[in-house]
Parts: structure tokens; sequence; C-alpha cells
């Protein structure tokens, strides 16, 4: 989905009012779609919404939410709803006799309390400038609240466009919901932290044109399109073949938890190789079998000859994960690295790349997916000069060492050799845990040997279903956890599921 700036936002608005939908029409679609994702974030949770709704039409979004939630809504306005213009009136005046609506200048701590859910419609779009003390005031008593808030199409405070909170002040959302296309400003910035979950409702506007925006952000609608979808009648050796190269003495769980990852995305076929036996059992599911091994621990030169038979089996191969430190690894590396399908590196076998760049040569798709560390020292390694902005560094790295990357963290970017670039959507802080990027070079892993036409579509998918996992999990996620979930994602989507 394109990603746009606010003025692209207001002409998309005003063609599709103009082509004969009314405001208050697009007005209703943005607060039904929110309402019914508050419905489902919310759960039994809560006992009461608290809805803050500003001036403008955020605020007529909020009261359109405010008039559809089945819990009690306590509205607390930012003036006296009479005075409201435009569509934004008219969803005043369509609020029901049982929301109570206060006109506040000021809120205070005792305004809010356990059990609410924070309904964030004080500024979106239309914000500019410095934001007014009573706004200050609302931001700051929701936010200390600690009850959680979702954000109507921007966290207030923000701006769309730069995605920086310029007067030091904006809500930070547990959820944020988006209307019609994704704004600029929930990327850069103060944006990522302070939009917490992003969920995109479709509002019925005029399509952008080709060429106008700005990138693209990877949603649920875009994970539909690119999920590999088999025929009834389909082989397993047409479902994608994996190999996975992963694993040392010291870390077997990162091999067992890709390997778990990519037969749970519906990989037909995956191979193990590893220096060791795990201590861990694995799914009977899998083909393994143990390579030479070094004194360390981890893979001898020797394993790059024999992992040839599997290589040739294989419709794609993900590297990396747990590889540890030894002196065979720059065999095996460049055995992996002439491997005509998609190669996946991760990890250990990105630390080895930095240091060794003159390996880079490839007949086949690269794709590599380093955290932040990694990135760093792919960055020094291959001397490229590092960007604050995680857009800019991704496409710099992708088009430095030509290979589809994956740059790790709140809302992942992949970008491709070719310039393209896609933020990823899903995802939480559950992720930030151990072995959860394993599961992530397993995901993406079985996605490259489903789809090895597609690498840069895969891989944002992957980031899309591995993020998802993430949610559906939540507090307490462990990275053992997260196959089960993938399974879940990726057979929600299957399905046609609403959800997500
Ligand atoms: N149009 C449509 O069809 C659709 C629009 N949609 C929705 O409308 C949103 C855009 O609405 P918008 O343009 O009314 O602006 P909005 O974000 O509510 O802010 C204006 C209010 O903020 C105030 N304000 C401004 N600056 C301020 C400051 N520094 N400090 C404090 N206050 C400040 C300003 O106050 P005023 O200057 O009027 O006193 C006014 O009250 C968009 O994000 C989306 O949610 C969806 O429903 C889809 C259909
Ligand atoms: N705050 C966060 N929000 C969303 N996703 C995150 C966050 N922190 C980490 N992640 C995701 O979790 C995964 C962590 O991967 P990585 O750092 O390689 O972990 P490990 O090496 O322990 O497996 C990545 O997919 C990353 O994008
Ligand atoms: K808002």
């Amino acid at each position: 989905m394109r990603i746009i700036d606010v003025e692209t936002m207001r002409r998309l608005e005003a063609e599709t009012i103009a082509a004969g939908t009314s405001g208050y029409r697009l007005m209703r679609r943005a607060g039904e779609g929110a309402a019914e994702l508050i419905r489902e974030f919310a759960g039994n949770r809560f006992r009461r919404a608290v809805v803050l709704a500003g001036g403008g039409n955020n605020g007529g979004d909020a009261l359109v939410v405010a008039a559809l939630l089945d819990m009690p809504v306590t509205v607390y306005a930012t003036r006296p709803l009479t005075e409201l213009r435009g569509e934004a009136r008219q969803a005043a005046r369509d609020l029901p006799d049982h929301v109570h609506v206060e006109e506040r200048t000021e809120l205070d701590d005792s305004d809010f309390r356990p059990g609410d859910l924070i309904v964030d419609g004080l500024l979106g779009t239309g914000f500019a400038g410095e934001l007014r003390p009573q706004f200050r005031n609302y931001i700051e008593v929701a936010n200390r609240s600690g009850q959680p808030v979702v954000a109507m199409d921007l966290p207030s405070g923000i701006n769309g466009d730069t995605g920086v909170a310029d007067s030091g002040a904006a809500v930070e959302a547990a959820l944020t919901v988006t209307f019609g296309y994704p704004k600029r400003g929930l990327f850069h910035g103060d944006g990522p932290r302070c939009s917490g979950r992003l969920r995109l409702v479709d509002i019925g506007l005029n399509a952008v044109e080709p060429g106008v925006g700005y990138g693209e952000a990877f949603f649920a609608a875009d994970a539909r399109r690119e999920l590999p979808r088999f025929a009834f009648d389909i082989h397993k050796n047409l479902r994608g073949r994996l190999l996975i190269a992963a694993g040392s003495r010291e870390y077997s769980g990162a091999a067992v938890l890709a390997a778990n990852a990519a037969l749970r995305t519906g990989a037909g076929m995956v191979r193990l190789a590893m220096p060791v036996s795990p201590r861990l059992p694995l799914p009977a599911a899998l083909i393994f079998r143990e390579f030479p091994a070094g004194r360390e621990g981890c893979f001898a030169a020797e394993a790059a000859r024999e992992l040839t038979p599997w290589l040739e089996a294989s419709s794609a191969v993900a590297a990396g994960s747990g590889w540890g430190d030894g002196p065979g690894l720059a065999e095996v590396l460049e055995r992996l690295l002439d491997f005509p399908g998609p190669l996946l590196l991760d990890a250990d076998a990105l630390n080895l790349l930095s240091r060794r760049p003159e390996l880079r040569r490839r007949r086949g798709t690269l794709v590599i997916t380093p955290h932040p560390g990694e990135a760093h020292r792919l960055a020094r390694g291959f001397g490229i000069p590092e960007s604050a902005d995680r857009i800019e560094f991704a496409c710099a790295l992708a088009e430095r060492l030509h290979a589809v990357t994956l740059l790790k963290g709140a809302r992942t970017v992949v970008a491709a050799p070719d310039g393209r670039w896609s933020v990823n959507s899903s995802g939480c802080a559950d992720l930030a845990a151990a072995g959860s990027g394993d599961v992530l070079s397993g995901t993406v892993g079985a996605l490259l040997a489903m789809r090895p036409d597609a690498p840069f579509e895969m891989t944002a998918l992957g980031a899309w279903l591995h993020g998802m996992a993430g949610e559906l999990g939540g507090r307490g996620l462990i990275a053992d956890d997260l196959p089960g979930l993938v399974r879940l994602a990726v057979g929600g989507i299957a399905a046609g599921s609403a959800s997500f």
C-alpha cells in the first residue's frame, strides 16, 4: 500500500468527494472500520471507553466510534460539540443519548481509571504549528494514565509528514488505525514509537496515481495478495524445498527454531544441516543430518563439499542462524554463495560477510536479514555510510550488497537492489526476544523456497507474518511459541479471515 503525505491525502479526499462520495460517508467508513478494530483489540478487557475529541474531522472520526462501541462511553471534548463544523458536526448530531459528553478545558489524573480504553481523536492530518496548552494537557494526562490508547489516523501530536512530535508531546498509542492510505509520518521520527500496532481501514478513496507517493507499507491486504496459493492437487516438491544450514554446539536452538518456523510457514520439505546433533527434540517432519564440525563445534570446511547433494535438492537456502565463529565457516559460506537459487543469510553469516566482503559474489538472489548491530557491521565492512533514517540505510545496504535487505526492528524495512522498499506494518515489542530472528529466517526461507522468483515480495510477506505472529502471541511470548503463531497468521490469511 502506497505511503502518502498529508497534501496528497487532502487531494484524494477532495477528489473522492467531488466524484460523489460525501465527506460524511468517508468519515462514517473511517469510524466504522476503527470501531470494528477496537472491538477486536479490546475483547472484554475494558469497562469504559474514553473518547478524546478535538474540534476537527479527527474528532469527528472519534465521535462516530463513540456511537458504535458496545461499552459505556465518555467523551471529553476540547470544545463544545455545538461549535463543530461540517462532517464533525454531523457526527456530533448523530451521537446517541447514552454517550456521556463533557466539554473540558483541562483533564486531570482522576479523569481516567483502570479498565478505561482511550480513543485519541484529538488531532490528525490537520495538526500544524505549536501544540496548544489544552491539547498538550489532554495528551500528557492520557499517556500518564497507563491505560491503552487507540489513535485515530495518527497519534495526536505527531506531524503527519515528518513523524516528529514537534512540540515535544505526542500520544503513545497501543494501536493506531489509519484511514485510506498510510501517512508518511507513521514511519519516521517518533512515528513508529508512538503509533504502536498499526492497522489500515479502506474508506474507498480514489486510488493514488502510479508514481505518486513515497514508498510502500505492507499490510494485511498485501499479505492476502502475496501469500503463495497452491493447487488442490499440488505435490510436496512444488511447495518449496528449503535447506537450512544453521546451528553450532553452543547455539543449536537457533537451528531448531528456524526449522520449525519453515515447516509451519508451509514449506513442502525442510532439510536441516547442523554441525552437531541438537540437544532439543526435532519435529518428525524434518529431514536432519549432522555435518562435519570443527573443534569449536561449528561447521568445518569439509561440510562445504558434503552439502552439495542437499543444495542440489533445494529450491532455497537459509543459513547463518547460530553459526558461531570457526575457521571452516568461510568455506561453507563460499559454497552457499554459489547456490543458484535464493540464499538467505542471517546472523553469524552476516558477521562473517562483514569481515570478508570479498566473498560477496553470487549467481542467484541474495537476501540478508540483519538486526541493527549486524547492519552496522555490514556497513563498516562494505564501506557504506550509515544513515539514521532506517529506510535510507536499508536501501543503501540493498544497493551495495546487491541483496534484498530486511532491516529488523520496530517497523522492519525490506529494500530491493532496484530501489523498491516496503515498511512492515505488523509486529510489537514482544518480538524483541532471543530467538525471534531465527524464526524469521525460517519463515522467509520457506517463502523463498515456494516462490524463488519473487524474493522482495516473499521477504516482505515473511516479515509481516512474523510480526503478526508476535501480535497474536502478545505479552509473555517466547520464540518457541512463534512457529505455531506463524501458522495461525498464514492460516488466517489463506482462509480469507477478516481479522488482522
Ligand atoms: N476530510 C475527510 O473527508 C476525512 C477526514 N478524516 C479525518 O480527518 C482528519 C483531518 O481532519 P481535519 O483536516 O479537520 O484536521 P484535524 O486533524 O482534525 O485537526 C484540526 C483540528 O485540530 C486543531 N488544531 C490544529 N492545529 C493545532 C495545534 N497546533 N494545537 C491544537 N489544536 C490544533 C484545529 O483547531 P482550530 O484551528 O479549528 O481551532 C482543528 O480543531 C484526518 O486525520 C482523519 O482523521 C477521515 O474522517 C476521513 C475522511
Ligand atoms: N520493538 C520491536 N517491535 C517489533 N519487532 C521487533 C522489535 N524488536 C525486535 N523485533 C523483531 O524481532 C526480531 C529479532 O531478531 P534478532 O534481533 O535477530 O533476534 P535473535 O538474534 O535473538 O533471534 C526481528 O524480526 C525484529 O524485527
Ligand atoms: K489522533
